[in-house]
This record gives C-alpha cells, structure tokens and sequence, in this order.
C-alpha cells in the first residue's frame, strides 16, 4: 500500500499493491495492520456504497458533527470521480482548503479523508460505484452540507456547476460562511 501526502494534514492517497496474473488484478483493498503500519489508526464501522448514473453528478460537501463525525476511506469500483475534501475544522491554518483525487477503478487510488473534512466528489463516467468505509455509523441527526460550488472554496470540479446533477438537499446546501462548523483543529503536539 503506498501513500501520498497532500496539501491538506491527514488527507492522503492510498494505493494498494496489486497482484496480476493471467486472470486478472487481485487486491487489498483494505487492512489495518498495513494502515497501522503507515501510521493510520482509524479504525471503520460502516461501508458505504452509492451508484450515480451520469457522469456530472455530485455528492457532497458534507459531514456529519460529533459525537458522530466521520473519517473516510473512498474507492471506486466502476468508472471514476474526482473525490474532494475540505478542512472545515476552526482555527486550522488551512481551513476552507481543498484537496482532490481523481480514484477510479482503473487507477485503484483509495482518499482517506479525517473527521473534521467536508467530503464529496463528482462522478467522471456513467454508472460510477463509489464504496466507502466510514468511522462511525451514520447519524441523520447529525448530518450537515455546505455548498459544492461556494466561491469562498473555488473547488475545481472540472465541470460547470450548473450542470451538475444533484439531489434536493445538496441544491439548498448554504455556504460556507452561513455554516457554524461543529470542528475545532488542535495543534500536533
Ligand atoms: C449517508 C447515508 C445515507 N443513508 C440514506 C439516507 C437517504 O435516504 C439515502 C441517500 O442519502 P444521501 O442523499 O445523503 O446520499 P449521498 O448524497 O450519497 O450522501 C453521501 O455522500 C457523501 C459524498 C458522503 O460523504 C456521505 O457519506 C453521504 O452524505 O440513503 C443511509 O441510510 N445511510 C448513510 O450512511
């Protein structure tokens, strides 16, 4: 399993070795003692899997706010997104940043994204699959979204943002500067 560091502390790429013989690919897809020997211990409760049928479609920002927040480990199994976090935990030196990955089946890249990030991603193919395993179990209660195009972030989704295909809840997101984040960024010790 490899690791790629990115511009945001605790958001990293992952890359499963992959096995090929004359039948195929095989792979981990996930293993904790590999993740505790890169130095990562979350831990999942909860897999996740959604199909988005036109490319253009978005998922996200979202988060679910403590005691149910989320960290994340997304992988695709068919087509491919371009998978986003934002740090949305107060008082972070890069809070409102963003970092993306484009993850694919065919690329195998995994995101793994902290509690404390807003998460979504936009689909690149039709019948994209996105699988993801989760922290903690979902919390309807708890959930909360911020706007997928807010110009206060300038994620570049590669697509213009009205065309994009979303659901009802995430057409009403509020901007960033209209949500009270539930996260607050504690200096590495
Ligand atoms: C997230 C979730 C949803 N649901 C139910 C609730 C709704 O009736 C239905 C669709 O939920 P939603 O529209 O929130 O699904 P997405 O828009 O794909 O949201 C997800 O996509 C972004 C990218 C995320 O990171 C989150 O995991 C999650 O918010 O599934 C459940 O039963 N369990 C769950 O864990």
């Amino acid at each position: 399993m490899e690791l790629e560091k990115t511009t945001l502390d605790g958001v990293v790429i992952l890359t499963p070795r992959a096995f090929a013989d004359d039948r195929g690919l095989f792979w981990e897809s996930w293993n904790l003692r590999q993740f505790k020997a890169l130095g990562i211990s979350t831990t999942f409760v909860q897999d996740n899997q959604s199909v988005s049928h036109l490319p253009g479609t978005v998922r996200g920002l979202h988060y679910q706010a403590p005691p149910h927040a989320q960290a994340k480990l997304v992988r695709v199994l068919a087509g491919e997104i371009l998978d986003v976090a934002v740090d949305f935990r107060k008082g972070s030196p890069t809070f409102g940043h963003w970092a993306g990955a484009v993850l694919s089946a065919e690329n195998r890249c995994q995101l793994l994204i902290p509690a404390g990030f807003l998460h979504g991603f936009v689909t690149r193919a039709p019948d994209t699959a996105v699988a993801y395993k989760c922290s903690d179990f979902y919390a309807r209660e708890a959930e909360g979204s911020v706007r997928f195009d807010d110009p206060d972030l300038g994620i570049d989704w590669g697509i213009d943002p009205k065309t994009a295909v979303l659901s009802d809840k995430d057409a009403a997101a509020p901007l960033l500067r209209e949500t009270e984040t539930p996260f607050a960024w504690e200096a590495p010790e």
